[in-house]
């Protein structure tokens, strides 16, 4: 019979056989910077330098703004994501190189293969190579400029639902108040819905706000399921094929799945056609033009991956853009002489037109757009951009060998508060997106809709609705904070996108005649 102490003795031993197993592991992934010379931060033991963000010390934003600044002076720099070494790249020209020059070694973003449904596996966003490639092909011609001409009026009736909303809800001299988000969430989602899907929508007038409200929680999920995604991701990138877990909330996925699939339905049990998102994808779904011999079988759309880029298309346009017009609404509100002089801008360019707000008329209004680009600047929806090395690559003016499978990460927001570019970088300034500023500095230390062939496919379309949506507003109403409100704003620790930790309020007041 074993004795209680050899059984003490053999456990023992065994647990400090395991931890030092553990630390070695750890001690030389964590040596792989030092080892290739590359200038670093020193990591802790199995947080590596992500500590202030598993345990949400620090918001998404903070943490990769923090992070440019420890870099700053070096043209590239590692640091550990748990035991993922990263490198994140300052220089605007080697950004350039990954981005546009050498980018048939960089088409790929990083991505958790989770044991999900193919709705997220099958998003444009989500793909690699040559896979991506072709389905980014087939989706491109749903936003040439000739398409986004036609959904202009349909962004219009959105618009106009929106100022019915607030003629309405304005009943005195103190305005209006509102929590912006959820406010442009709603108008955001019904100008995605009905300009990609014929869906109409006037959540702003739903008082459930049904089709909103639940769309906005894509991204919600339970503390636990949010600490074992990061667990998973940081730590056991390894199992995550066998957890099923996702990034997004599956109900909402489920849900809007099933909204894309009734639209299909309809349009196919009528016959109707429109000039629209959701036709392209159908189109290539049922693959028309059977007779076409230089179309290939992978040339045919399976109805998941339509549902898959339908739902990508709402979520990805609808969080973003109303994050967009949010921050816009909030500057012009602390800076009221820029929203006077934008205000007269749209005046004066929409009386040259008889009022209306036509393709040609946005195109004269140049204050318009540096004050949406500033904002990008200041409140890019996206702190950062990923690509991984598909193949291994020398970095432009170095020996660094990059092994196929390297992380590189570009930090948009750091680029966007660096002083060297941006100076006094907490002001907002329209006007360093004058033609004579940007001529001054680098096209790589702008990227809030990432660049090169897989940058957004949705700019367009993004600029071309908030843009119309800034004029409906500012020609009839005033923007002003709410007493509510606390500048600067707090940013919430615990989302991945940009958000205020106690939401934007902000007030609306009728201009007098
Ligand atoms: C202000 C609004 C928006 C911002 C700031 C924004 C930003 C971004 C950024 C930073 C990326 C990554 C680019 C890169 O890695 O280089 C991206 C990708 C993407 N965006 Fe947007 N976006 C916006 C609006 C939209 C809209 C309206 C749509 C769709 C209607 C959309 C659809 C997509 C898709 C599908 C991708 C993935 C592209 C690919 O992997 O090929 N975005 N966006």
């Amino acid at each position: 019979m074993i004795s209680k102490e050899t059984i003490f003795m053999y456990t023992a031993s065994a647990i400090v056989v395991l931890f030092t197993v553990v630390y070695l592991y750890y001690k030389n992934i964590y040596s792989y910077w030092k080892k290739l010379g590359v200038y670093h931060l020193e990591p802790t033991f199995f947080f590596g330098n992500a500590k202030d963000r598993v345990l949400f010390k620090k918001s998404f934003h903070e943490f990769h703004r923090d992070l440019y600044f420890k870099f700053k002076g070096h043209r590239y720099a590692g640091y550990y994501l748990g035991r993922r070494a990263s490198l994140v790249i300052l220089d605007p020209d080697i950004i350039k190189c990954i981005m546009i020059k050498d980018f048939n070694h960089f088409t790929d973003r990083q991505t958790m293969k989770f044991r999900t449904s193919e709705y997220i596996s099958e998003m444009l966003i989500n793909l690699k190579g040559s896979k991506w490639k072709r389905m980014r092909g087939q989706l491109t011609p749903a936003f040439t400029s000739g398409k986004l001409r036609t959904m202009e009026h349909l962004v219009d009736i959105c618009c106009n639902n929106m100022s019915d909303f607030l003629n309405e809800n304005i009943k005195s001299e103190q305005g209006y108040e509102l929590e912006m988000k959820d406010f442009f969430g709603k108008f955001t989602l019904d100008v995605i819905a009905t300009c990609a899907f014929g869906v109409e929508s006037n959540s702003l007038k739903d008082e459930n706000g049904g089709f909103a409200s639940r769309v906005s929680k894509f991204a919600s999920l339970s503390i636990m399921k949010r600490l074992s995604l990061y667990i998973v991701l940081l730590f056991m990138p390894g199992i995550a094929r066998f957890v099923p877990l996702s990034f997004f909330n599956m109900e909402v996925i489920h849900f809007l799945a099933n909204v894309i699939k009734e639209a299909k339905k309809f349009r196919q049990s009528t016959g109707q056609k429109r000039n629209d998102f959701l036709q392209l994808l159908l189109d290539s779904e049922t693959d028309l033009d059977k007779n076409d011999k230089n179309k290939s079988k992978d040339d045919v759309l399976t109805e998941a991956q339509v549902v898959a880029q339908s739902v990508l298309f709402l979520i990805a346009g609808f969080e973003t853009s109303s994050t967009l017009l949010t921050f816009t609404c909030y500057e012009l509100a602390i800076n009221q002489t820029i929203q006077v002089k934008l205000r007269e801008e749209i005046c004066s360019v929409l009386k040259r037109y008889n009022g209306k707000c036509s393709y040609e008329a946005m195109q004269e209004m140049p204050l318009l757009d540096m004050v949406l680009m500033e904002t990008l600047r200041m409140h890019p929806p996206v702190a950062q951009l990923e690509r991984v090395s598909t193949q291994d690559y020398t970095l432009p003016d170095s020996n660094l060998l990059l092994k196929k499978g390297m992380t590189v990460q570009i930090p948009v927001i750091g680029l966007h508060y660096d002083p060297e570019y941006y100076p006094d970088p907490y002001k907002f300034e329209p006007n360093r997106f004058s033609p004579d500023e940007k001529a001054k500095r680098s096209h790589y230390v702008f990227l809030p809709f990432g660049t090169g062939p897989r940058n957004c496919i949705g700019l367009r379309f993004a600029l071309m609705s908030t843009k119309r949506g800034m004029v409906h507003l500012l020609k009839d109403f005033s923007i002003n904070l709410s007493s509510q409100m606390t500048v600067p704003y707090e940013y919430s620790k615990h989302s991945m996108l940009l958000k205020a930790k106690d939401g934007i309020r902000l007030s609306f007041n009728k201009l007098s005649e």
